[in-house]
């Protein structure tokens, strides 16, 4: 017998499965793409998210034991000066919200600053489990340091803090072995064969979105939602992707189809054109537009929701 037949210990394959949303939280440049990286690792590769108008992009998703993690992007919150940015920073919580875990990335070096000070006033409303990471290790004395989880626990009760290098991967394991612990007992919700596409699925569809918002937001209602059906490598190097485009009424589908197919034909066209600067291949997409009713009761769905704006 092989070792790759030898049956894995009883206590493994019994282990009962555990599946969460991780919400990664910080400001811009304090290293959350690194540290996402660091924990999905190479298995899942991802071009650089930029689509600020994001509430659950998936990031990536990571397995650790029985534990499947899924990484969820928060656009960059900052000190919101004008109305889209309010509503980024609103759809930024929103996300948080929904996730199981809250884990703030913190720049050792930039320390509290006002926009991480923000932030931190911020987290004092979101109820799920918080965890505390500061990154950048490496550009700062221990002493500054501890200070800087002192101060930053003191503002906000964090469950644990992590002092780690996203660069070179110091303390990542150690975050990522807590992180499988506190996620929900569940089943997995990526099948394994499906992980490695999922991200770019789920940045694709939050592209269309995006451009379905810029065109519409006017007269369509938030709740619609975009799914990415297919994503296929084709021979001659570009990629077909197909996506359908779910609103709740008839009505809506026709907004949204515009008149002799103008509207969808203009979102199909900006979406396309995004997305193959973003990876860098041609793409063909392909939209269609459904009408399904009470989507939005549906948890799964829910996951999907749109962008807030917030009230007044
Ligand atoms: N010295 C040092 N630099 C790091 C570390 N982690 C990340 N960086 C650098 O910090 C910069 C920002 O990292 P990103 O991962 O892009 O930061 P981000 O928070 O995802 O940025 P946004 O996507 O703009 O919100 C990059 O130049 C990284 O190389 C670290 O542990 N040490």
């Amino acid at each position: 017998m092989t070792d790759s037949e030898t049956p894995p210990a009883a206590d493994e394959a019994d282990r009962p499965t555990r599946c969460g949303f991780v919400a990664v939280i910080g400001a811009p440049n304090v290293g959350k793409s690194t540290l996402v990286n660091a924990l999905v690792g190479s298995k899942v590769t991802i071009v650089s998210p930029k689509v600020q108008t994001t509430r659950t992009l998936v990031r990536g998703i990571a397995v650790f034991g029985a534990s499947q993690l899924i990484f969820v992007d928060t656009p960059g919150i900052f000190l919101p000066r004008r109305r889209l940015e309010r509503a980024m920073v609103t759809t930024a919580w929103s996300g948080t919200k929904d996730a199981d875990l809250a884990v703030l990335v913190i720049d050792a070096k930039r320390g509290l600053d006002e926009e991480t000070s923000a932030i931190l006033d911020k987290l004092k409303e979101v109820r799920q489990p918080k965890t505390l990471v500061i990154n950048k290790v490496d550009l700062v004395a221990k002493p500054a340091l501890l200070a800087l989880a002192q101060a930053a626990n003191d503002r906000v009760p964090f469950t644990d803090t992590f002092m780690i290098s996203a660069m070179s991967g110091s303390g990542v394991p150690d975050l990522a072995e807590t992180l499988a612990t506190k996620v929900p007992l569940g089943p997995w919700l990526y099948p394994e064969d499906q992980m490695s596409d999922a991200p770019m699925r789920s940045l694709a569809a939050e592209i269309t979105r995006e451009k379905l918002f810029l065109k519409l937001h006017q007269e369509l209602p938030y709740r619609s939602t975009v799914e990415t059906d297919s994503w296929t490598e084709q021979q001659d190097g570009s990629v077909r992707i197909e996506q359908t485009i779910f609103v709740e009424r008839e009505s809506q589908r026709k907004i949204v189809l515009g008149k002799g197919g103008h509207t969808i034909k203009s979102i199909g066209t900006d979406s396309r054109e995004e997305l193959a600067k973003l990876i860098d291949q041609k793409v063909h997409l392909f939209l269609f537009v459904k009408v399904r009713e009470n989507w939005s009761d549906d948890p799964e769905r829910y996951r999907e929701m749109g962008l807030e704006f917030p009230k007044g």
